[in-house]
């Protein structure tokens, strides 16, 4: 009677949860007599709460949806209107009251007051409008609820970690109510989308992602944790603001930094030892820093530099795919990344770590060739020619450009001028593709598109920061100036354009259709560490997911809309690294098929019979 059939033995944590439902079970076969409105197939909630507990608890609460059986049982009879309304019915109630708010913060501040009543009806909505309302509850509305956090800040979700508390985080995790949590989303809010530092106010962002998590992934609402490290901030707007809720001092940085996240991550891996920890938003080059101390000892990842990396990868196989090429001719193309930070370099490292699997390079060194980059002050080029076709070798020293890592001096390009603009490169180099990844909004100018457009039929136009307003070019720019030929995609969404009486189709190129999946196959297939081939495959899973039609329509592949059906494959092809790479710790029977399991073991909301309970079993 195991939910998931397949778990034979399964070690640690998903062992404590396997015997709870066979807690369940047995309790539910007890009281099945006692409570006529359960039935031996359906799941049952149990709860110690009682009365007002139990209505005010946003994970227990069906809000007009008790049945009287229940309302008797739990203590709220006559604490809600006395009809009993199914979820149909109150959502038609949300539905035409999230219609009357007037702006998208409004419409923010609704969906967050909603997941804090009824967690069941959250997901619900959001599962059933995960296009319309992931734009509310993620980009690009969340940027904005960062940025007003403080102003909106309504009631408590997630824990902070803050400089008060050094050296007692070992002992805070415990505050946290769940015994189980399978994915942790952590931030120190320092590079918020393309909004930079915002420190604690960042906590929106991994609410929001975790949101993506259970309706996308099907991850349970009780399974995650979303984490704030405040370690201070430098935004001087914060700072001067009496109502900002952040500690009121500069960040930490260095050893103090270092060190403050290290007792948090040895804390959460005391209670947690196997939650997957998602880094989110960490300025560069602490987000690679902290990749490296902890991505072989732990299960974690860094969701700006790695799931970025596998969905940019994706959209620019599957933009191959369109242009009739086959997917394994990465090297032929002729790249342009604008933005030499996390996202940039991490994005650029999947493409270099993909051509070099395909094996039509002869070394990495000639895939960082196909490659070049630009940060603020233009293309990472050598900073000791005056030409752009100079041929002189790099001599010793990078003079001011000594401040690049040995990250992004894999980019620089020794027969160039350094600092190039874009157009000046475009012009050069003539892109295939271009990606932006800047957080700058406009850095795609009409004239770089243009130059852009005149070598290449269709040109690959991919400005993927967030929120909308800070991306390199709008969807109608992109078409505009390509004259209706782009490929296009972006970080946060456009609605396609209609350009010269025909609609051209925009996609959007977002680490949500990558985490989700990732999270689910790690948690089903309990893997200890996350690695690069997962991306990867990720990566080539989504790219393979557009049909022809959809390719030749200038779709890449499903939208956000599609994402529960995005998760279970991408969370198969997890599964499937995991077990290869002898990284799963949940052995799966013989013979059973790996995508009816990811299926099974996904949560979906819905109201089931709850059961109190005296606490002791
Ligand atoms: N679509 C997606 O899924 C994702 C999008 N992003 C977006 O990417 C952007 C950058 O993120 P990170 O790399 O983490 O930030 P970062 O701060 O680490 O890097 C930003 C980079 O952009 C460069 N830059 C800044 N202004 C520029 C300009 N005017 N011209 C050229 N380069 C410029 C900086 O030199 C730096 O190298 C953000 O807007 C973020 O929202 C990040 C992760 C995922
Ligand atoms: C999407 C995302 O993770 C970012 O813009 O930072
Ligand atoms: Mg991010």
């Amino acid at each position: 009677m195991l939910r998931n059939p397949v778990l034979k033995t399964v070690h640690t944590t998903t062992q404590r949860y396997v015997t709870r439902q066979v807690r369940d079970y047995s309790r539910r076969a007890l009281t099945t007599l006692a409570f006529p409105d359960l039935r031996m197939e359906t799941m049952v909630q149990t709860t110690t709460k009682h009365g007002m507990d139990v209505i005010h608890d946003p994970l227990l609460s069906k809000g007009t949806a008790f049945s009287l059986s229940e309302r008797e049982r739990l203590g709220i009879r006559g604490l809600v209107p006395p009809r009993t309304q199914e979820m149909d019915k109150q959502l038609q109630r949300i539905i035409r009251n999230l219609r009357e708010c007037r702006t998208p913060l409004e419409k923010f501040i609704f969906m967050t007051a909603l997941q804090d009543r009824n967690e069941t009806l959250y997901y619900r909505l959001l599962i059933d409008n995960l296009e319309e309302l992931s734009q509310v509850i993620y980009t690009p509305t969340v940027g904005e609820a960062c940025q007003r956090f403080h102003s909106i800040y309504r009631r408590a979700r997630g824990m902070y970690f803050s400089t008060l508390d050094r050296g007692q985080m070992a002992a805070m995790v415990h505050n946290w109510p769940h015994d189980q949590v399978d994915v942790i989303v952590v931030t120190d809010g320092s590079r918020v989308l393309g909004l930079g530092d915002l420190g604690a106010n960042g906590m929106q962002i991994p609410i929001g992602k975790l949101s993506l998590y259970v309706a996308g992934g099907g991850i349970r609402p009780t399974s995650i944790l979303p984490v704030v490290l405040d370690v201070g901030t430098n935004n001087e707007e914060l700072l001067n603001d009496p109502l900002y809720l952040g500690m009121g001092h500069r960040r930490l940085e260095g050893e103090e930094y270092y060190s403050f996240v290290d007792e948090w991550v040895h804390a959460i891996q005391n209670r947690y030892p196997n939650a997957l920890i998602q880094f989110e938003d960490f300025k560069y080059p602490h987000a690679y820093n902290l990749l490296h101390k902890y991505q072989n000892h732990i299960c974690c990842f860094n969701d700006d530099i790695q799931s970025t990396s596998a969905v940019a990868l994706a959209g620019v196989l599957a933009a191959l795919k369109a242009r009739g090429k086959p997917i394994n001719a990465l090297n032929e193309e002729r790249i342009i990344c604008v933005g030499a930070g996390s996202a940039g370099v991490g994005v650029c490292e999947g493409i270099i770590d993909c051509m070099v699997e395909q094996g039509k390079v002869k070394s990495r060194e000639e895939a960082y060739s196909r490659i070049w980059m630009l940060d603020q002050h233009g293309l990472l080029g050598n900073p000791h020619i005056g030409s752009t076709d100079g041929t002189t070798p790099l001599p010793f020293g990078l003079g001011d450009r000594a401040n690049l890592d040995e990250r992004q001096l894999c980019y620089l390009k020794r027969d160039m001028k350094d600092r190039m603009g874009l157009e000046d490169v475009v012009k050069a180099i003539k892109p295939t593709v271009i990606l932006g990844l800047s957080g700058a909004r406009g850095v795609f100018t009409e004239g770089a598109i243009r130059a852009m457009a005149e070598g290449v039929e269709k040109p690959v136009v991919f400005p993927l920061s967030n929120p909308t307003h800070q991306s390199e070019c709008s969807a109608e720019e992109a078409f505009k100036w390509t004259d209706g030929r782009a490929i296009f995609a972006s970080g946060s969404p456009f609605k396609d354009v209609e350009y010269k009486g025909k609609i051209r189709k925009v996609n959007q190129i977002n680490n949500a259709m990558s985490f989700p999946g990732l999270g689910l196959g790690i948690t089903v297939s309990r893997a200890s560490r996350v690695t690069s081939k997962m991306f990867l495959e990720t990566a080539i899973t989504i790219a393979n997911m557009a049909s022809e039609d959809q390719l030749k329509s200038g779709v890449l592949f499903p939208g956000v809309g599609a994402l529960r059906e995005v998760s279970k494959e991408v969370a198969a092809k997890v599964c499937e690294v995991a077990y290869e790479q002898g990284l799963a710790r949940a052995h799966l029977r013989q013979g059973v098929s790996l995508k009816g399991v990811i299926e099974e073991s996904m949560w979906s909301p819905e109201y089931v019979p709850t059961i109190r309970i005296d606490g002791h079993i």
